[in-house]
């Protein structure tokens, strides 16, 4: 395994925010953790990139135990792309980028050729070489969250963490986010709250429910009307994508309607019939 957590546990105050989560993440996978808000999603990913400390458990990286290693190497093993990402100061693009490298840096060396070459790969991978020399601070919500990706990226780490990456997004660039994902040898947790982008994404998917792993395995396992009414308190049909196999969940607004109503009868329900 990449990454392992163990028995992972969050206490605070007396309120169990993670409950004994194991979760296996094989390398090069994309496991994906959904629940409603409040499960705890945040908070374990907060302990992947040591943020904050565990009240017990272990998260493994390959055989090391992540606590046991310094920051340094932590840094040079797990990158993250988190909701409170950010920076105040108006660096250009290209700065920000290369900031990945800082765990991999001795003191304030310039960067290598190589390691400029890495970053421009980066940013034309993202769609991010025209603002190249902008300043951070003038880019719109989705144009900053791929430029911190493209800072994770470059820092080349075993492990990437995802908190919510699509947020500020418009729908092609979520669409290229997650494929870009996909296509990277990166083992990658990322947490989403669009269920059909995660089951198009993700390897394996983590279902969190007040703290605690109550589903987990393949999108098809565990994406079903059962998990959508249980776990997430609504109706929904799971139909099968007619390209990729994957499941797609289909939202039902109107609880009146029996779900397995045929679709002229449900128009009717609605007041849409043609
Ligand atoms: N430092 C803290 N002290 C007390 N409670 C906290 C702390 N951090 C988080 N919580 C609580 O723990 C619970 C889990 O929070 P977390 O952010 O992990 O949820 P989440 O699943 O990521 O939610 P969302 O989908 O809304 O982002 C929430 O009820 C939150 O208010």
């Amino acid at each position: 395994m990449d990454l392992r957590l163990d028995h992972l546990t969050v206490t605070i105050d007396g309120h169990h925010l993670v409950r004994e989560l194991c979760l296996d993440v094989p390398p090069g996978s994309v496991v994906g953790l959904v629940g409603p808000n409040g499960s705890g999603k945040s908070t374990a990913l907060r302990c992947v990139y040591r943020a904050l400390k565990p009240t017990s458990g272990t998260i493994w990286v390959g055989d090391d135990d992540l606590a046991s290693l310094s920051l340094r190497r932590s840094a040079q093993t797990v990158a993250a792309l988190t909701q409170e990402g950010g920076t105040d100061f108006d660096f250009t693009v290209f700065e920000i980028v290369a900031l990945g490298r800082s765990p991999h840096q001795q003191g304030n060396q310039p960067l290598t050729a190589a390691e400029r070459d890495l970053c421009h790969e980066a940013m034309a991978q993202l769609g991010l070489t025209h603002l190249a020399e902008r300043g951070i601070l003038s880019l719109s919500g989705g144009e900053r969250q791929r430029v911190l990706l493209a800072r994770a990226l470059v820092q080349e780490p075993r492990v990437l963490i995802l908190d919510e990456p699509t947020n500020h997004l418009d729908v092609r660039h979520q669409v290229e986010l997650l494929s870009h994902l996909k296509r990277t040898k990166v083992t990658v947790v990322i947490v989403l709250h669009d269920l059909n982008l995660a089951a198009a994404t993700c390897d394996r998917i983590g279902v969190l429910s007040e703290g605690s792993l109550v589903a987990h395995g393949t999108p098809t396992e565990v994406l079903t009307t059962e998990t959508m009414r249980e776990v997430f308190g609504v109706e929904a049909h799971v139909v099968t994508h007619p390209l990729t196999a994957d499941p797609q969940i289909l939202y039902q607004l109107h609880a009146d309607i029996p779900t397995q109503q045929a679709p002229l009868a449900a128009a009717e329900a609605k007041g849409t019939r043609p």
